[in-house]
């Protein structure tokens, strides 16, 4: 059995305003057993290693409720469009070469980048997904992955076989680390009898859903144009909200839209930047949280972001809505809450999020001695409105470090980098000569 202590600030999102400027945390094996201030660890505990970080804030790991990671294999590469050209005329056509391996190397990529920013938790959706799996166990970090299920194309059946596959094999994987939902894409990709089917599968599975909704307004065109409904109607008349569902984007809603997501417990993962960047809209999420849904963040992939940087998301996220509702909207201390416990809730995951006992070692520590966190007026303001990914010290996933002093312990990062570098190149060079 491993015990360690960790001395630090200490922030536990464990609501309120609770925080020890000098704090102390106990782990024992991938378990937190105690959170308060100094002097407060367990009689008996007799740690095997004690971690010194006084200048450092410790709080939960971050969630990335919504990404494609392999995608940073296109970063850079398809830009200044909107959605659909985006997808059609750059993305897909790249995506249609990629192997594999490819696809391995991009979320290793991926992974390094997220470990570097704080992000212990993804949502993933892509193809390869074993693949996928295997970069995240290696990795060490934690992840629902969802296949990516085009239904209207050929392989429609094919990959749902995968997605079922992925289930069997995945479900739990890596003491629990790897979790696993069906993936459906969009309803513009996916027939009504298609998301009929996925939707079986999941219920059959005990699984979740995830799946991109109302996310520009040539969605909604499409849909009306098809159903005559809103995508959030479209998707309720066909039964899919009835389990675990994160609907992606949710940008284009109608009030009824809403009052429905609230009514079905439908968890949104809420995409700013990638919203900005693709020209998709602004998300209601002022209103959305009003009505009691549940909002996580997520960065989309590295192609319509162009980062992972979930401290990038946390200060867009709060800014938009500054923008957009007014300049009380979305307070510091709630969006590190959306990013924390509410991506956890967001997941379905019931023992990460947040520093208390019980509760999964799922946690980073940020370098607070810096220019840019002075004076120290409110720590949930700096870490949301002054932080950037490179303030991450340390990284702690289910017991175990993946990244100390800035070092990551897990992967090869220059390896790794290179890797993708080269593949990417010959993708683009392949499409180049066409
Ligand atoms: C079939 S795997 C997932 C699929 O989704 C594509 N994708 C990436 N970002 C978005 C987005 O914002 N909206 C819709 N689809 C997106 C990705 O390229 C993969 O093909
Ligand atoms: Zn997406």
């Amino acid at each position: 059995m491993s015990k360690i202590l960790i001395r630090a600030m200490v922030l536990p999102m464990t609501g309120g305003d609770e925080f020890f400027p000098q704090g102390e945390l106990c782990i024992e094996d991938d378990v937190i057993v105690s959170v308060g201030k100094s002097g407060s660890a367990p009689a008996g505990f007799t740690p095997d290693r004690i971690l010194e970080l006084p200048n450092d804030v410790v709080m939960p790991g971050l969630i990335n409720t919504h990404t494609h990671a392999a995608m940073t294999l296109l970063r850079g590469y398809a830009d200044d469009l909107p959605l659909m050209p985006w997808l059609n005329e750059k993305v897909w056509p790249f995506e249609d070469k990629l192997t594999d391996e490819d696809i391995y190397w991009g979320t290793s990529l991926a992974l390094c980048e997220m470990i570097r920013s704080g992000t212990t938790t993804m949502l993933d959706m892509y193809a390869s997904m074993d693949r996928v799996a295997e970069a995240v166990l290696q990795a060490g970090t934690r992840a629902v992955l969802s296949r990516g299920l085009i239904g209207n194309g050929p392989n429609g059946d094919r990959a749902l076989q995968e997605s079922i596959e992925l289930v069997r094999h995945y479900q739990g994987a890596g003491n629990g680390r790897v979790s696993v939902m069906f993936g459906p894409h969009a309803p513009y990709t996916c027939s009504g009898d298609y998301l009929r089917k996925v939707k079986a599968e999941a219920d059959r599975f005990n699984a979740g859903i995830h799946i991109h909704v109302a996310e520009t307004q040539d969605e909604i065109k499409i849909l009306q144009e098809q159903y005559g409904k809103t995508p959030v109607q479209w998707l309720e008349d066909l039964g899919l909200f009835g389990g675990h569902v994160v609907a992606a984007h949710c940008v284009h809603l109608t009030p009824e839209d809403m009052e429905i997501l609230a009514r079905k417990h439908v968890c949104v993962a809420h995409n700013p930047e990638s919203n900005m960047k693709l020209n998709s809209g602004t998300a209601p999420v002022t209103e959305l949280r009003a009505k009691g849904v549940i909002v996580g963040l997520g960065t989309d992939g590295a192609s319509s972001n162009n980062n992972l940087d979930m401290f990038g998301e946390m200060r867009t996220a709060a800014f938009l809505q500054k923008l957009y509702v007014n300049s009380t909207a979305l307070p510091a201390y709630e969006v590190l809450e959306m990013a924390t416990i509410g991506g956890a809730q967001t997941l379905g995951l019931e023992n990460v999020g947040m520093l208390a006992p019980g509760f999964k070692a799922d946690l980073i520590s940020i370098d607070m001695d810096q220019p840019h966190f002075y004076p120290r007026f409110s720590i949930p303001a700096h870490l949301v409105y002054a932080a950037h990914a490179g303030d991450v010290r340390t990284m702690m996933v289910d017991g175990k470090f993946l990244m100390e002093e800035r070092k990551l312990m897990s992967m090869d990062e220059e390896k790794v980098c290179q890797e993708a570098e080269r593949r990417a190149k010959r993708i683009a060079g392949e499409l180049a000569v066409k």
